[in-house]
């Protein structure tokens, strides 16, 4: 069955069907990953985009047990050049174009995925529509126009109970966590246990007093999906929590944790989203290479307003990629140092965030 991508600019790409049939609409972004493309279509981060790898040959490995970031794909729509035909691994369990079908996915193959990227790159993130239904494509175009990106997507995918979880690793002394759940990915939350942390995660909107309640070591700031300034009831809870406890967040915690203190974030043009974004310490100059995926990102000019100041830098871009707070145990990063997918070699924040924990603990019973 033949596909086409309609972007916002009356740009038509054709392909084939890949996935479910129908239609549907999003932010097209593209991530530069060679491989990790079950993460990406589970990672909760994406929910309302339509994400175009682009790398040429995806889905060699198929789909296994272990990968996925979340209980579903939570794309709004998935772009490849080639989909593989005999995928084989010894994970494997299904296939992707099938489980893309299953779970309702639109996809389309046969797309030049790396001239869309320049596309993309030249003008910004677009935002588009994928179709099975080829007829009356000039009509999509001025329908677009009138789509918007949906702005509650972190209350679609944080979750609607407090659940909690043990730690993994028993050889660390056991700190309890509070995870504010603003669409999680379950790395984030195994990397914590591993790190001998017992997690209590909250939904997005949990208040302050109900999380100090729980009488937690630290907190900890989920990635997600969409503006963080779309997250006001988060971004009062965060306020309430500094200098209560040691706060850890990474990506949209990150950037919440920033406008909770008076910074501001930016729509970036098309944003960091791969395995490869080098980042650089700015205390111990050491780069490491890290995976990503945000469109957004702190203002630099802002930060001269809060009491954060700038840890780590993107060495591509120069963009802010890390900050602390100048006196209490709270800093956040941009980048996933959870590594799924992606580069590990980040994966020694838990224990800093362990470390500040222990600290504020010693301090706290003295
Ligand atoms: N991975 C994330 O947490 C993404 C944060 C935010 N939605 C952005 O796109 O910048």
């Amino acid at each position: 069955m033949k596909a086409a991508l309609v972007l916002e600019t009356g740009k038509i790409l054709l392909g084939e069907s890949f996935g479910a049939a129908g239609e549907t609409f999003g932010e097209v972004v593209f991530n530069t990953g060679m491989t990790g493309y079950q993460e990406v279509l589970t990672d909760p981060s994406y929910a309302g985009q339509i994400v175009c790898m682009t790398y040429p040959l995806i889905g060699n490995y198929g789909i296994n047990r272990v990968d996925d970031q979340s209980e579903k794909p939570q794309v709004q729509g998935f772009i490849v050049k080639e989909a593989a035909r005999n995928p084989s691994h010894w994970q494997m369990e299904k296939n992707l174009s099938r489980t893309l079908a299953q779970s309702g996915v639109v996809g389309i193959k046969g797309i030049d995925t790396r001239a869309l990227t320049r596309i993309i790159r030249e003008h910004g993130v677009l935002r588009g529509i994928i179709t099975t239904e080829l007829e009356g494509l000039q009509e999509i175009v001025s329908r677009l126009n009138t789509l918007s990106v949906p702005t509650d997507v972190v209350a679609r995918v944080s979750t609607p109970k407090t659940y909690t979880l043990p730690p993994i690793s028993r050889e660390k002394e056991i700190l309890h966590v509070v995870v504010m759940d603003f669409g999680i990915k379950r790395n984030i939350l195994q990397a914590m246990q591993e790190s001998g942390f017992r997690l209590t995660v909250v939904p997005h909107n949990t208040p302050t007093e109900k999380i100090l309640n729980l009488q937690p070591d630290g907190v900890f700031l989920s990635n997600g999906p969409g503006d963080p300034k779309e997250v006001a009831t988060g971004i009062k809870t965060i306020q309430g929590l500094v200098g209560e406890r040691p706060i850890f967040g990474i990506c949209l915690g990150h950037q919440l944790l920033s406008l909770a203190l008076g910074g501001d974030t930016y729509k970036m043009k098309f944003g960091h989203r791969g395995g490869n974004q080098p980042v650089q310490d700015l205390t111990t100059k050491r780069v490491t290479i890290t995976s990503q995926n945000h469109g957004y990102a702190i203002s630099e000019k802002s930060l001269e307003q809060t009491p954060l100041y700038i840890t780590h830098r993107n060495l591509n871009d120069q963009s802010i990629e890390g900050v602390k707070h100048r006196n209490l145990p709270v800093f956040s990063v941009q980048y996933h140092p959870e590594a799924g997918p992606g580069p590990s070699e980040s994966l020694y924040l838990f224990d800093e965030f362990a470390q500040l924990m222990q600290e504020w603990r010693a301090g706290y019973a003295s």
